[in-house]
């Protein structure tokens, strides 16, 4: 079994943010350094292990989502060939590799653009309690997993202490970003979300909801952090759709049952996972990349 990386070590270099499965470093005033570990996390908690090359396959999967998209948002990317950055970092190359890109640092808007076409999660869990999810009221009698009448864009506040983001409604977006920009990231959201899940569609997969993140450069609105990943969308394989429940995870169903197996009591330390669970895993983040990308190699 491939080792994981779990983090990168950086001589001098410290990260500037640290997410569950990310971190991102300051280059210069200009240029931020992304980089997508081979850390998973299930139920919020990152685990023991890791999954070898996930970092990698998500990155790849961004790249391909950026450039898939670039005629309908640009975005932030500058480079994702470690030739091409800066030399300080010749050192760590081999931990950066196709799992990291350099970035135009942006004026992030403060807002979680999440967009739904199913009831899932914190979605369905808004619905059972008012009968709406961000203030949208949805019509009666909606089942967990039930396709929505038409994707509903669903923001939420960016909670910085990693836990979970809180829905807050589109006059919150307003308040907190004006409502010009509240229009253009909802439109922004919706257009693009209507072009990934027909793609993704095409390739028997259900893109049941997903989080986009904003900034602006030179004042224009761009697309930034991971896009469309497995982390950060839940894709449902199309032929096992079965609403009125929850859905397989396409990505995270081993670990999830692994977890349930063992009866995990999510206030202890998370565990590592058994070598099949992991190789499972890394398999399932392949297929994800191959269907949607079309490409057999990464
Ligand atoms: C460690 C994980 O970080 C995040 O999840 C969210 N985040 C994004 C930024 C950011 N800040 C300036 N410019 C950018 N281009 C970006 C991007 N992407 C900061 N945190």
């Amino acid at each position: 079994m491939q080792t994981a990386l779990l983090e990168t070590r950086l001589g001098s270099l410290s990260p500037t943010a640290r997410g569950k499965v990310r971190d991102i470093y300051s280059l210069n005033e200009e240029e931020l350094l992304f980089v997508a570990t081979d850390r998973i996390s299930a139920f919020d908690h990152v685990l023991g292990s890791g999954i070898p090359d996930k970092g990698r396959i998500l990155t790849q999967l961004s790249l391909f989502w950026f450039d898939f998209l670039k005629d309908t948002v640009r975005n932030h990317v500058l480079t994702a060939d470690a030739a091409k950055f800066p030399s300080t970092l010749n050192p760590y190359l081999d931990q950066l590799e196709g799992r990291s890109m350099v970035v135009r640092r942006a004026q992030m808007f403060p807002v979680e653009c999440v967009v739904r076409a199913y009831l899932s999660g914190s979605g369905w869990k808004d619905y059972q309690a008012t009968g709406a999810v961000c203030g949208i009221a949805l019509p009666a009698g909606l089942r967990e997993s039930d396709r929505l009448p038409e994707p509903i864009f669903t923001p939420a506040a960016k909670i910085n202490t990693g836990g979970h983001d809180e829905n807050i409604s589109f006059e919150d977006v307003i308040t907190a970003v004006g409502a010009d920009n509240a229009r253009a990231l909802r439109r922004l959201t919706l257009e693009i979300f209507e072009k990934a899940s027909k793609h993704a569609e095409s390739r028997g997969l259900i893109l049941a909801d997903t989080k986009f993140e904003f900034g602006t450069i030179d004042g224009e609105i761009i697309l930034a952090d991971e896009v469309l990943t497995p982390d950060s969308s839940r894709y449902w394989p199309a032929d096992a759709y079965s609403p009125g429940g929850p859905q397989p995870s396409f990505d995270k169903q081993y670990v999830r049952d692994y977890l349930e197996s063992i009866r995990w009591n999510k206030q202890a330390p998370a565990p590592s996972l058994p070598d099949e669970v992991v190789a499972r895993t890394r398999e399932k983040y392949l297929e994800a990349f191959r269907l949607i990308t079309g490409r057999t190699g990464l």
